[in-house]
């Protein structure tokens, strides 16, 4: 019988999939799913995936905007924390968040201790690896001065992706550590769809999972 995998992986789309199963190898640890676009779409199916089996760590992978100055396309960056960066209330004064408002919470930490393990052997690689905040927005961001206000409004924001909210959440509530890897893809400011260099992108996804399977034992 085959033993039953402790680690989720949830991405958005097929493509981040792939790139993660390629470099899994069918490591049968690690269970790899499509959770769908934006937050709502991967709770829903992360939340089932965790009532259905015993996971010990979930993670959301993917590709990912980089804030100017923090993240270069090429990049990759590990989330200390997801915030739902576009949950709450726009007043005549600013954003008011979540929090603020006193309606719940607006950002979830991740486990510092899995996060810092994994950043020490990620900066054995060739590539250059940040940590810092991960933004999860509805829109992506299409403007320099959208780019601005959510950098201003998250103190250390580094990259900006559509789902690591919703699955910090689903992990959360099942009471399973969690954090979240984007390999950055884009700038995070004025759209140009063009100039995404998604297969760099998803080819570093897989050069941070091959690392994935030898630091999670
Ligand atoms: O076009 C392709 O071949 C392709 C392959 C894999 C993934 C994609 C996506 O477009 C994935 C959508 C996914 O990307 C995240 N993302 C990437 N850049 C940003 C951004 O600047 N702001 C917000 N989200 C971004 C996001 O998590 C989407 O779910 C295409």
């Amino acid at each position: 019988m085959q033993t039953p995998a402790e680690i989720l992986i949830v991405t958005a789309v097929d493509g981040e999939k792939e790139a993660v199963l390629n470099a899994l190898e069918n490591d049968s640890r690690f269970n790899v799913i499509v959770g769908g676009v934006g937050a709502v779409a991967v709770a829903v199916n992360t939340s089932r995936a965790l009532t259905a089996d015993n996971y010990r760590l979930v993670i959301c992978a993917g590709i990912g905007g980089g804030f100017p100055g923090k993240a270069a396309v090429g990049s990759l960056v590990v989330a200390t924390e997801c915030v739902a960066a576009d949950l709450g209330a726009e007043t005549p004064t600013g954003f008011c968040s979540l929090d603020d408002l006193g309606f719940g919470f607006a950002s979830i930490k991740t486990d510092s201790g899995i996060v810092e393990h994994l950043m020490k052997a990620l900066q054995k690689t060739e590539l250059t690896v940040h940590s810092g905040p991960v933004l999860t927005v509805s829109t992506i961001t299409g403007t320099s001065g959208t780019a601005k206000a959510l950098s201003h409004r998250t103190k250390g924001a580094s990259a900006e992706a559509m789902e690591g909210f919703g699955v910090g959440f689903a992990a959360l509530s099942h009471g399973v550590p969690f954090f979240e890897i984007r390999a950055i893809s884009n700038v995070v400011g004025p759209r140009d769809r063009t100039s995404w260099k998604v297969k760099e992108a998803l080819d570093n996804l897989g050069v941070a999972c091959k690392v994935l399977r030898e630091v999670l034992v």
